[in-house]
Order: C-alpha cells, then structure tokens, then sequence
C-alpha cells in the first residue's frame, strides 16, 4: 500500500461535490481558532510593543533575547561563517533576480493625449516596507533576496527585515543575513510569526513602523498579514502568499521521476503544502505514484512531505485541454506544463503566478535562480494577483499639464460631463478659465 501517494481520480467520473473537494485547498490560514490567536497576538503587540515582542519570542521560538535586532557582531558572525560556495550561489541568484527584476520595473510614462494635454505616470518607491523572511521548519535565504532585490530596485530607504530566530542561540541564519546584506538591508530583526507582522504594522520602541509589509509565511504570518491589511489605517500588504501549491499538467512524454521530484519540492514546504498532477495518460498518472512513494520516503523532510501528500490529487483528464480549464479554476501558485508543446498549452492558461515550460524548467529553479520571483499568489488568488515586482515596491502617481490651447481643446468635455452629474463646481472650475482665456484673446 501507498504510504505517501494519493489515490487517481477520474476527473470526469467525478460529481461537482467530488470535483470542488478535489480542488479544495486545506484551511490552515482561515482557521477560526487561529484567527482568534493570531488577534490575540496583534493586539498584545500593539499594547505591549517590544516587552510582548520578547515574551511572545520566548514562547513560540524557544529563545531568550537579548536585542531584537540584530547587532554588528552578529552581521560580521554571519559574513564570516557562511561558506564560500554559499556566498557565490546567493551572489549569482543575486544578480539574475536583479536583472529580471530591472528589466521589468515600470519606468516613468508620458502620453500626450491631446495637443498641449501632457499626461505622466511616475513611480515613486513606498517608504517604509517591512520584509518577512519564514525560517520556522527551515530559513530561506532565497526568500530574502526575492523581497530584497525588487525593494531595493524600486528605490525604498526604509526597509526592515523580520525572520525569527533559532531555539538553540537565538541567532539568525547566517544565509539570509548575507543575502539581506546583499540587497542592501541594514536593520534586521529577530522576530518570527504573527508577532513579526505586528510589530512592523504597528511599530514598536525597537521595530519601525512600515507602510506596506512583504513575504510568505505560514498560517500564522499569512493569518496575520490579512488582519492588519483589513484594520482602519492599518498597513497594507503585498498579497495573501500562504502555503506553497505546484499544479502540474504532463503528457505522455514527461519522465514520471521528473514529474514526481516537483511535486514533492514543493511538498517538502509544509504539511499544508499542496501539489496536484492533471494528466490524459493513466500510465504516467500510476508512475508518478510509484514514484512519489519512493522518492518521499527517501526525503530528509518525508515526515512533512508525507502530511502534505495527504492534500495532493493525481487527476486523469480527458484531454490536455480539459487540464488548462481545470488549472485555471484552481488558479494555482505554480504551474508546470511538462507536455510535448508546451507553448501551445500556454495558450489556454489564464490564471496562474509562475509557469515552467517543459521538461527542463523544474519549479526549483524558479524558486531560486532563474531570475523570476518567488513570492507569488496561493490560494486561487493567483485569478487576480500577480507575484512581486519592483512595481510592488512603489506607487504610481499620475501628473497632468495642461497649456492654455490644452484646456481650450479639452475643457467643454470636462464642462459638460461636470453638468451631466449636476457638479456645478466642477464645471466651473472649468468654465471660469475657459472665459479668462477668451477675455484675454
Ligand atoms: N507562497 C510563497 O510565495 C511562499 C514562499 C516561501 C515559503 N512559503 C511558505 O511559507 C511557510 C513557512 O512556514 P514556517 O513555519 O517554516 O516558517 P514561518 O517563519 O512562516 O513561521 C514560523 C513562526 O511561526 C510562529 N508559530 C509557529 N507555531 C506557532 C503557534 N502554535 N502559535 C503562534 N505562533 C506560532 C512562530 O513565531 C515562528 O517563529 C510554508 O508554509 C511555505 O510553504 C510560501
Ligand atoms: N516554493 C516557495 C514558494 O512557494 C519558495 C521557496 C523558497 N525556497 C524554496 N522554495
Ligand atoms: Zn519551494
């Protein structure tokens, strides 16, 4: 017997109670008892500031601190400690996430839309942004650099860090504080979970207050994002980007090992991970299960792998066809197309954060290094959201100037849509210059 695959699901054999049950996600995040904790949390933060910050430290990661924010002997501990090849591999990640992330910053525009009717846009980077680096069942130093690299792109001064700190010294990974110190970020804090995300939404004695907060989390961080981002004046939030989801499509030319290792990369994360595979083949959908087992048993993380295989959904489909339609209900974090033509496939696909092309194109690699972020939409948000861009990291304001033939041309459509909604005001403020000009001519 599968210890870890799940059962094949004939999608098509399926009634819509057992097709939305397939697609279900798990509801770690949206949980009542954990909303209940996490306000808790937030509003002990918010009385409290830096003294609950300690105490809540104490409870959840085990540790005592000194300082909640890292100090110089610990930055040049980290520089010193790291190995070489380690540095390399962040410094290389480094450079292609910059690249990619430059390449697709929005630059200022302009438009005349009508003679002497000049309009711009222009970005302009958000202030104070707070960054949440996870580290609970493993630090991701590549999670750093995501928010990291498009902060600094977009111009932001005031950036702070928060990722919690180990039991066993109370430190913070050395990784993620070479790649924060990479992105240019100076102040790090040792604070993890809900309470993290309070102390950058309210600001602490220690821990600045910042206007937007950034990065993934689990249920507790991701719990916690939403609560502030809803409270009246409360920080806004780059995106509900909870436990990490992998779809996969794949036909009959797809190696069921290759198949299999994605899957299971991404139920590595978490036991609220989730990873479906949609395919037209059975034989390839049983590979893939034999596979699965294998491969998750031999996992140093299988006792987690093996909890989130438990949400996993191997799903044969009539057609490849039929798989875009169902991936685009699901609208999953990552999507990997390893079919014969995967350009083709591309086509149908309209909801999805990040896609891997083929065969050659592991999902790892864009949690890496490929260039492209990260930190991208969970949940079916990926039907309305977008992953982080330097664009993230900035507003867009918009400019308008307006010469004197501008407003002549312009102006009566102005008046008369102002009248249209009974704004008298607004026409005027229209009207009045219409007539200096003429006065004046
Ligand atoms: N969607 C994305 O872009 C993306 C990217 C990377 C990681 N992820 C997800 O991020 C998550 C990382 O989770 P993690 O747990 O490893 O690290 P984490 O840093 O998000 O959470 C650890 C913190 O959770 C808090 N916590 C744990 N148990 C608690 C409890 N019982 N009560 C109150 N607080 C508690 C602690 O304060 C701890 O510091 C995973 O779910 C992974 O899938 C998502
Ligand atoms: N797959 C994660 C996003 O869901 C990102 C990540 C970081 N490290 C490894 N993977
Ligand atoms: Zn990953």
């Amino acid at each position: 017997m599968n210890a870890c695959a799940p059962a094949i699901l004939d999608w098509n054999a399926l009634d819509a109670a057992a097709r939305a049950a397939a697609l279900a996600r798990p509801a770690s995040a949206h949980d009542e008892a954990l909303r209940r904790a996490v306000a808790r949390i937030l509003a002990q933060v918010r009385a409290d500031g830096d003294h609950a910050l300690h105490l809540l430290t104490r409870r959840y990661d085990g540790c005592e601190l000194d300082a909640l924010e890292v100090g110089d002997d610990e930055w040049a501990a980290a520089e010193a400690a790291l190995p070489a090849a380690l540095k390399a591999a962040i410094g290389e990640a480094h450079e292609r996430i910059a690249l990619f992330h430059r390449a697709t910053a929005p630059g200022p525009v302009r438009v005349e839309t009508a003679p002497g009717v000049v309009c711009e846009r222009v970005p302009r980077p958000i202030a104070r942004v707070g960054l949440y680096v996870p580290a609970g069942s493993a630090p991701l130093p590549s999670t750093a650099l995501m928010l990291g690299v498009p902060a600094q792109i977009a111009g932001c001064t005031g950036i702070v860090l928060c990722t919690p700190p180990r039991a066993r010294d109370g430190r913070c990974d050395e990784a993620v504080l070479y790649a924060a110190r990479l992105c240019g970020i100076r102040r790090v804090f040792k604070l993890g979970g809900a309470q993290a995300i309070a102390a950058m939404a309210y600001g602490t004695a220690s821990v600045p207050r910042c206007d937007k907060l950034f990065g993934p989390g689990n249920a507790w961080v991701t719990q916690a994002k939403l609560q502030v981002a809803a409270e009246p004046q409360g920080a806004a939030i780059d995106m509900p980007a909870g436990p990490s989801e992998v779809l996969a499509i794949a036909d009959d030319a797809a190696d069921a090992r290759f198949v299999a290792a994605d899957l299971l990369a991404q139920a590595e994360h978490g036991p609220d991970s989730q990873a479906l595979l949609l395919s037209p083949q059975p034989a390839l959908l049983e590979a893939v299960a034999g596979e699965l087992e294998r491969r998750c048993a031999a996992l140093p993380r299988a006792a987690i792998a093996r909890a989130a295989l438990a949400n996993a959904r191997l799903i044969r489909t009539a057609s490849l066809a039929q798989a875009a339609e169902i991936s685009n209900a699901y609208a999953p974090e990552h999507l990997i197309l390893n079919v014969r033509e995967p350009r083709a496939l591309l086509e149908r696909i309209d909801a999805a954060g990040s896609v891997f092309l083929g065969a050659w194109s592991p999902e790892s690699i864009g949690d890496y290094c490929s260039g492209t972020n990260h930190v991208l939409p969970t949940w079916g948000h990926a039907r309305a959201w977008s992953g982080l861009s330097v664009a993230s990291f900035q507003k867009q304001i918009t400019v308008q100037e307006l010469s004197a033939d501008g407003l002549r041309a312009i102006g009566p459509c102005a008046a008369t849509l102002a009248r249209a909604e009974a704004l008298e005001g607004h026409a005027a403020a229209v009207t009045l210059r219409l007539a200096a000009l003429e006065a004046a001519a």
